[in-house]
């Protein structure tokens, strides 16, 4: 047995989080594509049935009531809050994170004031942020300003309204420095926004305690909520009374039920709210969350970083010098949780490794990405995910 699957199965038989394993339904892949789709928990499908048959099935139009459906979105966002650092009452889920980004940049724009007329994105974000931040600039009258995020500070002027940025990059896995750059953007008088789709779940992400004004994120990475289950919008407590919603809907109004033909926006964070909220989705989500009940984040980013370490020191032990190169940075504070490695031919490469039951995925042109869920994968796993990689690439072994 080779040292390293020697020191794997050390640190599984040492791992506080290795029960939780148990509470998901997986088999013997090693899946590390959580990053894009997390894996099932065990307690959603029956969730899931008895939301259908009894809730939907028998208790048909009393369920917005009994079964609690109409306060899911505040109720849910709840249950998301403390894995992101806010407080109750400041997070509400549903539609879509391209839907709610829309929504936070527009109202951090209307929330900026007058004078203030930028927007400045991530000039290397996920494209839906920068297709969306585009259509938001040009709704708003505002300039939009591509930059990375280094040159974020030196981009901000008393001109800029708004910045949009992502927690964790999708494709090199680098963690940005949301305190400073958010301390800096209120330097300028702006309001920070924040995408925290590969950060929520995996890492400490302190909203409340950095003064974050808006947050997006999606619920179907690290948060294992299903396919395209609801995503969520986080509104500062001191500017939800002035939030201004671009998507006003009857869901949102203080008065839902009056039916009236003039709007009056709820009070708090349900302001975020548009339409008929996505019950099976959302209650599925709902049941995914309790596999966080007796889970610190701090514990998940602690083996998060123990993994990422470990699966870098397995692949330069058996990668062949020079197939591989690691963008994702080695700095602990730098570092999301997964690792991007280019590699040459990286399409065909990721189609061998799943077709040998190590599930990553490519990202174009030339990116091996793999995402390390702490909740269900272990040190023995990312042995075997190195050690095939190794054999991928190395014909003779293969
Ligand atoms: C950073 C980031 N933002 C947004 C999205 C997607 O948003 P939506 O759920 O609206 O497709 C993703 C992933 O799909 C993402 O990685
Ligand atoms: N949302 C996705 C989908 O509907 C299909 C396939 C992949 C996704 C993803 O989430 C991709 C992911 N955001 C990424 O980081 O690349």
């Amino acid at each position: 047995m080779s040292e390293l699957l020697v020191r794997a199965e050390k640190l599984d038989a040492s791992d506080e989080l290795a029960a939780k394993r148990a509470e998901f339904v997986l088999d013997e892949t090693v899946y590390l594509d959580g990053n894009s789709l997390g894996a099932l928990p065990a307690a959603v499908p029956d969730r899931v049935a008895d939301v259908v048959r009894r809730q939907w099935g028998a208790l048909r139009i009393r369920s917005w009531d009994e079964s609690g459906w109409w306060t899911a979105p505040e109720r849910i966002g709840d249950r998301i809050a403390p894995l992101v650092g806010a407080a109750a009452g400041r997070i509400v889920v549903g539609d879509s994170t391209s839907v709610n980004l829309f929504k936070a940049l527009v109202g951090a724009v209307r929330l900026a004031g007058e004078g203030r007329d930028e927007i400045v994105v991530d000039a290397t974000t996920f494209p839906t942020d920068g297709y969306i931040a585009e259509s938001a600039a040009r709704l708003t009258g505002c300039t939009l300003r591509p930059v990375t995020p280094a040159e974020v500070p030196e981009a901000l002027s008393a001109r800029t309204a708004a910045v949009l940025l992502n927690h964790v990059d999708y494709r090199t896995g680098r963690l940005h420095d949301l305190p400073a750059l958010t301390a800096a953007i209120h330097a300028s008088g702006a309001l920070a926004v924040w995408d925290l789709c590969h950060s929520a779940g995996a890492l400490p992400v302190g909203l409340d305690e950095h003064g974050v004004d808006l947050a997006v994120g999606c619920t179907y990475k690290y948060l294992n909520g299903g396919p395209g289950s609801p995503a969520y919008l986080y509104v500062r407590h001191d500017h939800q009374a002035r939030f201004d919603s671009p998507l006003p809907g009857w869901n949102s109004h203080a008065e839902p039920f009056g039916m009236r033909t003039d709007y009056e926006p709820a009070a708090g964070a349900l302001r975020g709210r548009v339409g008929t909220p996505d019950i099976l989705s959302m209650l599925a989500l709902e049941a995914a969350l309790e596999v966080w009940d007796d889970v610190p984040i701090e514990a998940v980013r602690a083996k998060s970083l123990a993994l990422t370490d470990f699966f870098l020191e397995c692949v330069a032990e058996y990668v062949p010098p020079g197939r591989v190169e690691s963008l994702t940075p080695a700095a602990h504070a730098e570092r999301g949780s997964q690792v991007a490695l280019r590699c040459d031919e990286a399409g065909p490469v990721m189609k061998r490794l799943i077709e040998r039951g190590v599930v990553g995925d490519f990202r174009h042109p030339d990116v091996l990405r793999f995402g390390f869920t702490p909740l269900y994968v272990g040190f023995a796993d990312v042995e075997r995910a190195a050690r095939v990689l190794a054999e991928t690439l190395s014909p003779a072994r293969g």
